[in-house]
């Protein structure tokens, strides 16, 4: 269903907060509907390159032109995900799927159908139509409100197809080279979680369970995998924390570094040795830096810019990043390639160079994924294409096209104008690589997957899977691109330093080059060398921070004398540092919430130099602590880890009992093994009732109207408590299970659920609208604020008149509840 070219942008968008930019491209400066959807060079290569027949391109081209549906897709666990989208289907649509608009009923959202269980949903509305009719407006703030609260992720349709590919599961060890937003690395961690709580709940309660049933369990009952999201860009890798940290997901470590030289992650000796292990991942995903020109139904520089020296200038990096994925795989492990270009450089030839680079199908073979998302509309990968490059001529006023097919034609090409015209440029990047391979090739490209606008209404994007069916040697660069004369063997590399791959300089889209590496032939089970960040940090050299951390063990009792300090990219050195497992700090929180001996007390990460439990503690997994402790002084590059668990409070009346606070991140994963401060809330009132008041009152009297919260709170000294929601159906009950951390003041009650969740929840579980938060406390603090200042105003004037200073009033004093913070 094109919607011709031109057509306006005009769609309703929706934005949580902090969600900035979607995946690819820059937010444009002009109106979209302002953009000619046009660009010869860019719809004649796709035209003639023989990638589909020209009735079938026509129908694409429309669709490239037009703009592209608002997709987004319900996050989190399974359970939660569900109910989440039943809200939404019961609540929402019914109401907006009867609009009409201009004399048209409205097409209300529909699920996409490439994905399961109704997860992934995309709407064509006007953003007209949203203004202008209530019930689509309800719904938007719905969306918005749920995006917010991480229920839903704004996401293209086709960028969610590779974790789906990925075949991941509970327990593995997983690797996103190039993460940020990290819109896949939430999808990644979501499967790596699995039905992870079910489990802990009935290991916490010593009921039976299997372990190893659709994933590694063995943590008693929580999943033991990792992701490590990493991007080699600053800010975007800020992005990427961000987008993670509402995963609330120990398993989870973000790095900053070229995935291309990506260091070698080193693992304790295995039991009987005492040589180091290195990491190798199960899955990994590379999402390489593309040139984008799939993006064109949202991107205005695809239009307006389109060359096909985006491609090839892109596909060294792209193809070193493959290489270097596919050296950290495990034998037997699958890499995902992908990128959101339909240029078969960016595409089959970066997989069939790297194929043929690990020595062919026997080493690496390409997996038929057509099981993965049966009912994803898809076409299979090229096996021909032709090479489009551009010359300079008459001293760059005037561009020539080429086309080639070989990398043989290339050449001659080159060496017949190098003698008849030589100011005519060609680009440097044309490499052996970029050509389709050798007639002989047995490599199956067609099990690649393009998937093209007018399948199912998406974008462009191109998938590839990967399976490491031996150990492999990489063969020099140059053998590789077929820009160097003697291919040589290279073992596949256990050390810190990646193999080398061919230099790529001045990429677009601003990817760093790497730094260049000799050659070197190192031994599968070589000594590895020290890891060499390609920017350590200026102030604390790799070696100098190795002496430094013996020297500062955890909570070794030294005052913190330091504040981090920049480096040389405009970091602060972060500090990632764990407190021992007999930390008097933790025992003591321990033993206030009764927290079991079962539960890790060696987990818990503290972000300052010294590892003192100052301000709040992260609890991470087993893996993570195992890879940060052994690696931190590697010149490793992390850059965030852990879930807040315990957040320190500093009230006089807590200190008697626990300074520290739960925190509404960690709570969940800490509840099932805590036997004291368990509050249990069973009534929507008083669910509601602690939702819409900010500091509900629990009087001497104990007339208060918290329901059974509040008689269970009056039994419980100051502090913090679980308050456990257990999910019951029907209409007075709830769609799901929650703890949440609530603050029990001598006076009053305080559910520790910022204004924005609390009225996400009010919206989510009660469809109130508009609630009015009602805050007695800041109410009377800006109120006695309001008196002091009259006081203070009617003084002046009494003593402008000769009045006495005694006749002052005393000022208010901000009772307890005043300094509590909500988390
Ligand atoms: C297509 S985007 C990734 C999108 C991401 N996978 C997602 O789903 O949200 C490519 C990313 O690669 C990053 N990048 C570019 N060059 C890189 C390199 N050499 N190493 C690692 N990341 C790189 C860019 O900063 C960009 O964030």
């Amino acid at each position: 269903m094109g919607r011709g070219r031109g057509g306006g942008r005009g769609r309703g968008g929706f934005r949580g907060k902090g969600k900035k930019g979607g995946d690819r491209g820059p937010v444009r400066a002009e109106p979209w509907s302002d953009i000619p959807r046009e660009n010869e060079l860019y719809e004649n290569y796709y035209k003639t390159g023989g990638f589909m027949d020209e009735e079938e391109f026509e129908e694409m081209w429309k669709y490239m032109a037009s703009d592209l549906p608002n997709s987004f897709r319900f996050t989190g666990t399974k359970a939660e995900a569900h109910a989440v989208r039943e809200i939404f289907k019961q609540r929402y649509i019914p109401a907006i799927k009867d609009v009409e608009f201009e004399g048209k009923t409205v097409p209300p959202p529909e699920p996409v159908e490439a994905f399961p269980d109704e997860l992934v949903w995309h709407m064509k509305t006007h953003k007209k139509v949203i203004r202008r009719h209530k019930p689509f407006a309800e719904f938007q703030k719905f969306l918005v409100a749920e995006t917010t609260a991480g229920n839903i992720s704004r996401q293209e349709v086709v960028s969610m197809i590779p974790p789906h590919f990925l075949d991941v599961r509970p327990g593995m060890v997983v690797l996103d080279m190039c993460a940020a937003p990290g819109s896949k690395s939430a999808q990644l961690a979501e499967m790596i979680h699995g039905d992870e709580e079910e489990r802990v709940q009935r290991a916490a309660s010593n009921e039976s369970f299997n372990p190893t049933e659709g994933g590694d369990y063995s943590d008693d009952g929580r999943s033991t995998g990792l992701l490590i999201a990493n991007d080699t860009d600053v800010k975007r890798a800020g992005m990427l924390v961000h987008q993670v940290k509402r995963l609330n997901f120990p398993n989870l470590i973000v790095t900053q570094h070229d995935a291309s030289i990506f260091p070698s992650i080193e693992m304790p000796p295995a039991p009987g040795s005492s040589k180091a292990q290195y990491l190798k991942f199960d899955r990994i995903l590379a999402d390489v830096p593309c040139s984008g020109d799939g993006t064109s139904r949202k991107n205005v520089n695809v239009w307006q810019k389109w060359t096909p020296r985006d491609g090839l200038g892109l596909h060294g990096l792209q193809l070193r990043i493959l290489m270097r994925g596919l050296q950290l795989l495990k034998k037997g492990g699958r890499l995902v390639y992908s990128t959101c270009s339909m240029n078969p450089v960016e595409n089959e030839a970066v997989v069939a160079a790297a194929i043929e680079a690990c020595g062919g199908n026997d080493k690496v073979r390409l997996v038929d994924c057509s099981g993965y998302l049966p009912n994803l509309k898809r076409k299979p990968g090229m096996n021909k294409w032709k090479v489009l490059d551009t010359s300079n001529v008459n001293n760059g006023e005037d561009k020539i096209h080429h086309n080639f097919t070989s990398w043989e034609s290339f050449q001659s090409t080159k060496e017949k104008y190098a003698e008849s015209e030589p100011n005519r440029q060609f680009s440097s990047k044309i490499t052996r690589s970029v050509f389709p391979p050798d007639e002989k090739s047995e490599i199956p490209l067609e099990r690649c997957v393009r998937v093209y606008p007018h399948l199912q209404d998406t974008g462009a994007f191109f998938i590839a899977v990967l399976e490491k069916v031996n150990d492999i040697k990489v063969a020099q660069p140059g053998s590789i691109t077929g820009q160097a004369s003697t291919p040589k063997p290279v073992a596949e590399s256990e050390t810190a330093t990646p193999a080398p791959l061919p230099p790529v300089d001045g990429e677009p889209n601003g990817a760093a080059s790497p730094t260049k590496r000799k050659l070197e032939d190192v031994e599968e089970d070589a000594q590895p060398k020290r890891v060499k960040t390609e920017a350590p940090s200026a102030e604390t050299p790799v070696e100098q921070s190795t002496k430094e951390s013996s020297a500062t063990p955890a909570a070794s009792g030294k005052e913190m004398t330091a504040r981090p300090k920049a480096d040389n990219q405009g970091l602060q050195k972060e500090y990632f540092e764990y407190i021992p497992k007999d930390d008097p700090t933790v025992a003591g929180i321990f033993d206030f919430f009764g927290i079991s001996d079962r539960f890790p007390r060696d987990r818990f990460l503290v972000r300052n130099r010294e590892g003192l439990a100052l301000n709040k503690m992260y609890y991470t997994s087993e893996l993570a602590r195992t890879i940060i402790t052994r690696n931190k002084d590697r010149g490793m590059r992390f850059v965030h880890c852990g879930v807040v668990m315990f957040v320190s409070h500093k009230i006089k009346e807590a200190a008697k009992q626990a300074a520290w606070r739960l925190q509404g991140e960690g709570i969940k994963i800490l509840e099932p093994w805590a036997s004291k401060r368990i509050v249990k809330c069973t009534s929507r009132e008083s669910l509601h009732r602690l939702l819409i008041e900010m500091f509900p009152m629990l009087p001497k009297d104990r007339k208060h109207n918290l329901g059974e919260v509040g008689d269970q709170l009056y039994e419980l000294e100051v502090g913090c408590c679980f308050l456990k929601v257990d999910k019951r159906d029907g209409e007075d009950g709830f769609p799901f299970s929650m703890v949440l951390p609530i603050w029990r003041h001598p006076g009053s009650a305080n559910l520790m659920v910022d204004k924005d969740d609390r009225k996400a929840m009010l919206l989510r579980l009660y469809n109130e609208q508009e609630p009015q938060l009602i805050n007695h406390v800041a109410e009377k603090a800006k109120q006695d604020a309001l008196k002091e200042q009259q006081d203070a105003e009617a003084s002046a004037g009494a003593e402008a008149n000769g009045e006495e200073e005694g006749d002052k009033p005393d000022v208010a004093v901000a009772g307890e509840d005043a300094v509590m913070t909500s988390s």
